[in-house]
């Protein structure tokens, strides 16, 4: 993809011999929000760590901007705000402070403190103590925090995590906000396929290390509708239709009956009413595809 901002070539890392990415490529779309998914453990912490050049030794190459990561990390740094793991904020401190403490290090102008209050919605709270903050408030400010230098990417890991309903809904509409009305490239991580689906423009999927998916939002949506089927080899197929069309949702395709699955005990009821009517089943086959089972993982909770 020529407009990539993110481009990840088979990138593997491990923690002593324990391989936590196995050859993942990546590609993010500038102006998307890109939902990277996956469950606990699959990697997602690691591959955004080794984004912001925290992790070293990698196999593989980051290219970010189109620089690579690992001869121009800080130039590149300066173009990227992130939010992972606990933002390290002053509990003492009112939300301004904090942004003021933070304003120095940037070398950002005042106006910039107050553009970035407003941005997520803290001009309000700004004069109270970060210790009084909801974890949302407190999540807001270190987005604020991370927008100082007006990065042209943000990197979030998990920004829902513990978040309660309110508070989720004000994260999932300033990652739009942010992305729509000020034009930042976003990577959001989530363990939860519904939360991505309200965000994302783009998606990756990621289990055990690999990457799974990687597409549009519609593309995954096509993905998800389509169903697992039992595909049945039999003697007499114009029985069968007539036995099970009122039951079952049933159709032909090159001689052989199809059947929407369902569950496994539902598959033997079916061969056990077929049988039972004197029709010979030679062959049953259920044709899953491969993100179904991910997507019990990623739909639970
Ligand atoms: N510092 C570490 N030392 C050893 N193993 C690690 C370390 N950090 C992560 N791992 C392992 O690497 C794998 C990927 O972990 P990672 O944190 O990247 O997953 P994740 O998708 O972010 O999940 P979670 O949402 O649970 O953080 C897991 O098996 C994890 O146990």
């Amino acid at each position: 993809m020529s407009n990539a901002i993110v481009q990840i070539d088979q990138l593997s890392y491990s923690f002593h011999n324990q391989k936590a990415l196995d050859d993942i490529s990546m590609q993010i779309p500038a102006g998307s929000i890109y939902g990277f998914l996956g469950p606990n453990g699959a990697g997602k912490t690691t591959t955004l760590r080794l984004l912001l050049g925290l992790l070293k030794d990698q196999k593989g190459l980051i290219s970010i901007f189109g620089s690579n990561l690992m001869t121009n990390r800080t130039g590149l740094l300066k173009r990227i705000g992130s939010l992972i793991e606990q933002p390290s904020l002053y509990q003492h401190l009112t939300g301004a402070e904090n942004l003021e403490v933070f304003r120095l290090t940037y070398q950002v102008t005042r106006k910039r403190v107050d553009e970035v209050l407003k941005i997520v919605g803290l001009t309000d709270a700004r004069h109270k103590k970060v210790r009084a903050y909801s974890l949302g408030m407190k999540q807001r400010l270190a987005i604020a925090l991370s927008l100082l230098h007006d990065p042209e990417l943000l990197i979030l890991d998990e920004p829902t995590n513990g978040l309660d309903p309110g508070g989720i809904i004000e994260m999932r509409e300033l990652i739009i906000t942010l992305n729509r009305q000020y034009g930042k490239t976003i990577l959001v991580s989530s363990h939860l396929l519904h939360e991505i689906e309200k965000t994302a423009t783009q998606v990756g999927i990621i289990h055990k290390g690999r990457m799974l998916f990687e597409g549009t939002l519609t593309d995954l949506q096509q993905i998800k509708a389509s169903r697992s089927v039992i595909e049945m080899e039999i003697n007499d197929v114009t029985a069968a239709m007539e036995l099970l069309a009122n039951q079952f949702s049933v159709k032909t395709v090159e001689g052989k009956i199809i059947v929407d699955f369902v569950s496994s005990q539902h598959t033997a009821k079916l061969n056990a009413l077929l049988v039972q009517h004197g029709i010979e089943v030679y062959q049953i086959c259920v044709t899953r595809h491969n993100l179904e089972d991910l997507f019990v993982h990623i739909t639970s909770e």
